[in-house]
């Protein structure tokens, strides 16, 4: 557009100066004033359209930050010492803040023994996942009791209770971080180790070779701008950053279904050195990772309908027989 105007002027210029009514030198100046109006008005146009930008990402983040927490940060804090790791649910019912009309958990009862593995196995959408969350307070339910010992987790604050619990899930997120920070981020924002201890952790969820690997070690840098790690490294580190806190209560949310064979028997493997001494909750879809399981819990519609180990359920429980089936 800019252009056009100054051929436009141009023609008109050149004009006036063959009829003798404007001079070279006049029309010259016209032109570079014509030429420097226009370019100004380009740009503060453009910072105009950046300004409206920035103003809706502002007022969004506003809103994030304007935003009351469901849960509450207030809670009891017990003494440390007494957690043994018993997670039970008491008729629990729940459906989610969004879709208040749609239950996900009726009447959902079960025991998960201290120092034991309980499964979760059933259809997708059948509410397991959902299970996981309300121990952790991500959520609170809407009915019945999750309890930690015996205690209502409700009553318990949430920092504390994450100090207990650790969640390992199907995607893991790894910040733009280093390797250390991104496993000692499983402490708080600002937590530290000393390097025995991250080795040590490190160690156990089978990250350690890999992370010795590189040139950089534990101060590598993770993410778009570092290293790119394989979905099995990055789950390993997932569960470093979970083994980090020592927790009572393993939760484990399809931990290895997104691993092909390889990186899932190495995962796997240091998943059953963690879970040895420790309460664990698995949710899984493959068998081979439930069968060993203490307890099995058949979840169906967001109730249980059926728990025992693998053998008990094959002989008494047709949907764990059908899943069974489709799977061998
Ligand atoms: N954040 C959410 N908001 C609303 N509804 C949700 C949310 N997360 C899950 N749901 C719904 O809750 C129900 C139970 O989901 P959940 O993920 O707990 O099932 P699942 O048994 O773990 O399924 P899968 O095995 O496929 O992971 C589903 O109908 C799902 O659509």
């Amino acid at each position: 557009m800019i252009i056009g105007a100054v051929h436009a002027s141009l023609w008109f210029g050149f004009n006036l100066v063959i009829d003798g009514k404007l001079s070279f030198g006049q029309l010259t100046a016209f032109q570079s004033f014509q030429l420097h109006l226009g370019f100004g008005g380009a740009q503060l146009a453009g910072a105009v359209m950046k300004l409206a930008e920035a103003m809706g990402g502002a007022s969004r983040l506003f809103e994030l930050l304007d935003r009351t927490p469901l849960i509450s940060g207030d809670g009891d804090e017990p003494d440390d010492l007494i957690v043994r790791g018993e997670v039970s649910f008491d008729e629990v019912d729940f459906a989610y803040p969004s879709r208040r009309d749609i239950p996900v958990l009726n009447g959902f009862t079960l025991k998960a023994p201290a120092e034991q593995t309980t499964a979760l196995v059933g259809s997708s959408g059948s509410g397991k996942s959902t299970v996981v969350q309300l121990v952790l307070r991500f959520y609170d339910a809407t009915g019945g009791v999750v309890a930690l010992d015996g205690r209502d987790v409700t009553t318990l604050k949430p920092t504390w209770l994450r100090k207990h619990l650790a969640l390992v899930q199907q995607e893991p997120v790894l910040f733009g971080m280093t390797v250390r920070d991104n496993v000692v981020y499983g402490l708080g924002a600002n937590g530290t180790v000393p390097d025995g201890a991250l080795i040590r952790v490190c160690k156990e969820a089978n990250a350690h070779g890999f992370v010795s690997s590189f040139s950089e070690g534990y101060d590598t840098v993770c993410g778009e701008r570092g290293i790119q790690l394989s979905g099995g490294q990055k789950q390993r580190l997932a569960l470093a950053r979970a083994l980090i806190v020592d927790p009572r209560v393993l939760l484990l949310d399809e931990a290895t279904s997104a691993l092909d064979a390889e990186s899932e028997r190495v995962v796997q493997e240091a998943l059953d050195r963690a879970t040895v001494g420790r309460t664990v909750l698995v949710v899984a879809h493959r068998l081979s990772t439930v069968r060993d399981a203490d307890q099995l819990a058949m979840v169906s519609h967001g109730s249980v309908i059926e728990t025992g180990t693998h053998d008990v359920l094959l002989s008494r429980c047709d949907s764990y027989r059908n899943l069974v089936q489709r799977q061998t």
